[in-house]
């Protein structure tokens, strides 16, 4: 496997672009080896501009559950796209997504479209403290909800991987309004009620994290929030940026029975555009502006191409829910590989996953939270991301993420994967 040209791209790209990359998770920092330079993609594969194939486990992140280039969303956004791109005014079809995700999703009765996760974390939280009228947020170490000053605070994802989980120039004073909590610590949270509880605007968190590894909370740790922040008249967020319309057609909110105050959307629902949203009961979404007091706006907020590639992603998903079904098996059979792997040559390791969703951690720990994530062997998890690569399957260059699998996954990429897996893990015992 030669990376010739894609050197020369990220030589060139480094002059005009910090570390040659527009967001840090995509720089192989943590590893030895320079990112390839994606030139295309289809179905579960993407190709590199030396001609090198890989079976792609990324999925841009998240978004394509569809596999990339999926031919109704490209037929979609090519009949689109001779209309014009944005017109900063209403159209049809943001309603028409709109609506297919709150009939999904009981809980949210009203929607409103953003660009990005970031963008969708950052207004759900001056909605909770426009409507309650507080100031405090609670967030949990190594969830990540974007970049965004009150959230980049103990934060999972490239903040971790890069070693700035509390990135300089987020000021004190914004950062003093977040308080940090232990994920599926309930005594923790408990405390932190008992002292701030009247301050709190809103409880922030990611169901199934996914950007410290994949680590999902349990079921007694989410009913205690919506107990407390019922208790105490603050909002619970929970933020489906990553988990919605991928661990289920009904979000992991379904998976739980917990209903939240606001959810946060992105990836998915925008079908591989760029795109987020929040939403959540009418009364609390009615406090946003032009209704209410409290602003958000945007540009290109809601324009077609996104709405377009986001309702024809959903509307597959909703009507084939057997996608489900063969995302858990073949996701399952990848794990359960991975697993036979680790034990037949005696390798330290731990297994999550929820649907589609999963991660390979270097620990004997089970991990339930930040601190057992933190015991994973890092430099191991390089060397093995490395042999992978070599071998044609793209992972994300960092233990703190999680891999997608996706409906274009074939049974012979994933057993292409599990052996691919097995040399791996092989070439470093
Ligand atoms: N876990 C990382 C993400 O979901 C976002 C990707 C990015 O920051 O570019």
């Amino acid at each position: 496997m030669n990376f010739n040209k894609s050197k020369i791209l990220f030589e060139e790209a480094k002059k005009f672009i910090p570390g040659g990359v527009n967001s840090p998770v995509r720089a192989f920092r943590s590893v030895s080896v320079d990112p390839p330079f994606i030139m295309k993609g289809k179905g579960s594969k993407i190709y590199d501009v030396d001609g090198n194939e890989y079976i792609d486990y990324i999925g841009s992140w998240g978004p394509l559950i569809l596999g990339h280039a999926h031919d109704k969303v490209v037929e979609a956004l090519k009949e689109v796209i001779d209309m014009g791109t944005s017109y900063g005014a209403p159209t049809e079809i943001e309603t028409r997504l709109a609506k297919l995700v709150c009939e999904a999703v009981p809980s949210v009765e009203m929607i409103r479209m953003v660009n990005s996760g970031t963008e969708a974390t950052m207004s759900a939280l001056r909605l909770a403290r426009g409507y309650t009228g507080r100031k405090m947020i609670v967030k949990f170490e190594g969830n990540y909800h974007g970049h965004s000053d009150s959230l980049l605070i103990k934060a999972g994802s490239g903040a971790l991987t890069h070693g700035v989980p509390d990135s300089p120039g987020v000021p004190i004073e914004i950062a003093k309004n977040t308080i940090t909590a232990g994920y599926n610590d309930i005594d923790g949270i408990k405390k932190i009620f008992e002292t701030y509880g009247e301050e709190i605007a809103g409880v922030i968190i990611e169901p199934i994290a996914g950007n410290m590894g994949v680590v999902p909370a349990t079921q007694e740790f989410m009913d205690t929030l919506r107990k407390i922040t019922n208790e105490y008249g603050a909002l619970l967020i929970i933020d489906e940026v990553m988990t919605g319309f991928r661990v289920s057609y009904h979000c992991a909110q379904s998976l739980y029975k917990i209903e939240p105050d606001i959810t946060t959307f992105g990836k998915i629902i925008g079908g591989g555009l760029p795109v987020g949203a929040y939403g959540g009961k009418k009364e609390i979404m009615e406090k946003i502006s032009p209704v209410g007091p409290v602003y958000q706006a945007g540009t290109l907020s809601g324009n077609p191409l996104a709405m377009t590639a986001g309702y024809v992603t959903l509307k597959i998903l909703k009507d084939n829910p057997e996608i489900y079904d063969d995302l858990e098996k073949k996701s399952k059979k990848l794990s359960d590989g991975f697993k036979e792997n680790a034990e037949k040559l005696g390798i330290k390791a731990s297994f999550n996953r929820v649907g589609s969703m999963l991660c390979m951690f270097f620990t004997d720990k089970a991990v339930v939270d930040f601190k057992s994530a933190m015991t994973s062997d890092t430099n191991k998890f390089s060397l093995y991301f490395e042999e992978m690569l070599k071998q044609g399957i793209y992972l994300a260059p960092s233990q703190f993420e999680a891999a997608f699998v996706s409906a274009a996954h074939s049974q012979e990429d994933i057993e292409k994967t599990i052996q691919a897996n097995y040399n791996a893990l092989k070439k470093i015992v």
